[in-house]
């Protein structure tokens, strides 16, 4: 198989251990490729995010290389984590397991499909969420008005400090921290989780991706949307939020790991 892999590049221990998981995957006969960031800081050529492209992407890092990764790249191709952070949410395999499921995966993998939030202001593309997209206002105890309109029809108001729009996925992210629900990832739908709300009624609301969903910003204060705390893109006054489901979903390798089981095992304990 052809392989890619890409290390978190803060941790000198992650980069060795990414050059020797290279070694070990070519001595089973995969194509291994290193990303340039990754490549760079083993002193070896590599490639750009946005050139990547096989049958595999192996991340050794956390949430957030994983979520790099899935963000960069131009065309999805499966992904396996191997927990090097904190927690590792995305990251299904630790490195002491790794062995054994390239041993037994030589000619492929079952691959599980993670749907993405497209996000679009006042008509242009944005970019993709994995986790969410996040409006936020830029001065601190600043609130922002918002208005929700599913299929045309004025859903909520509220002023708030930000809203959350995640995916199943991130359900368990800053979606979870701000109180809303565990969806699980087989459910295709938008939550809408207020970030402080200024309201006794406002509620998280889960929306059917077959709906057409718009958020609008309607005050003058300036906010920002942030991207998988990825990338992040100011917003003119009065802006208009358009969502819809990706047509390219996050692909991951499946490695047999109950989510609800992986919910109680890492995040209970946090
Ligand atoms: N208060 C919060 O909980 C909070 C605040 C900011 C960002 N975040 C999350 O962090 C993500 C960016 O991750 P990062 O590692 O670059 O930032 P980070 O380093 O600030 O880490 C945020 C934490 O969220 C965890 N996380 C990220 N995605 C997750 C997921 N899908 N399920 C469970 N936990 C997850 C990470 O493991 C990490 O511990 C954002 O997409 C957002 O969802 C959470
Ligand atoms: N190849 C890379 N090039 C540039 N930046 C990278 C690369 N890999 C990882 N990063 C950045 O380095 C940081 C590594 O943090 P990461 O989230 O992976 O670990 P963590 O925060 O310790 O774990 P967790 O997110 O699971 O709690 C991320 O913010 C990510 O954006």
């Amino acid at each position: 198989m052809k392989i890619v892999l890409v290390s978190r590049i803060d941790e000198a221990d992650a980069l060795r251990y990414t050059a020797s998981l290279a070694r070990e995957l070519e001595g089973l006969g995969h194509d291994v490729a290193l990303e340039e960031g990754t490549a760079a800081h083993l002193g070896e050529e590599g490639i750009s995010f946005e050139e990547i492209d096989g049958d595999l992407v192996v991340v050794v890092g956390g949430d957030g290389s994983v979520l790099l990764t899935v963000h960069q790249m131009k065309k999805q191709v499966p992904v396996l984590g191997i927990n090097w952070g904190e927690v590792g949410f995305l990251a299904d395999l630790e490195p002491d397991e790794a062995g054994a499921f390239f041993a037994a995966h030589r000619d492929g993998f079952d691959v599980e499909r993670r749907m993405r939030v497209s996000l679009s202001v006042n008509g242009m593309p944005l970019g993709d969420a994995l986790n969410e997209g996040l409006v936020v206002t830029d001065r601190p105890a600043k609130m922002l008005r918002f208005g929700v309109y599913v299929d045309g029809t004025p859903a909520e108001r509220f002023r708030a400090d930000g809203l959350l729009v995640s995916t199943p996925t991130g359900s368990t992210a800053y979606a979870m921290s701000a109180g809303g629900p565990i969806v699980d990832p087989q459910i295709e739908g938008f939550l809408l989780v207020p970030l402080a709300p200024y309201m006794l009624s406002s509620r998280p609301h889960l929306i059917s991706t077959r709906r057409n969903l718009e958020i609008t910003l309607e005050t003058e204060k300036p906010a920002h949307l942030v991207i998988d705390g990825q990338s992040t893109f100011e917003l003119e006054k009065e802006a208009t939020l358009t969502v819809k489901k990706s047509d390219q979903p996050a692909l991951f390798v499946h490695t047999g790991k109950p989510f609800f089981e992986k919910v109680n095992r890492k995040l209970r304990n946090l």
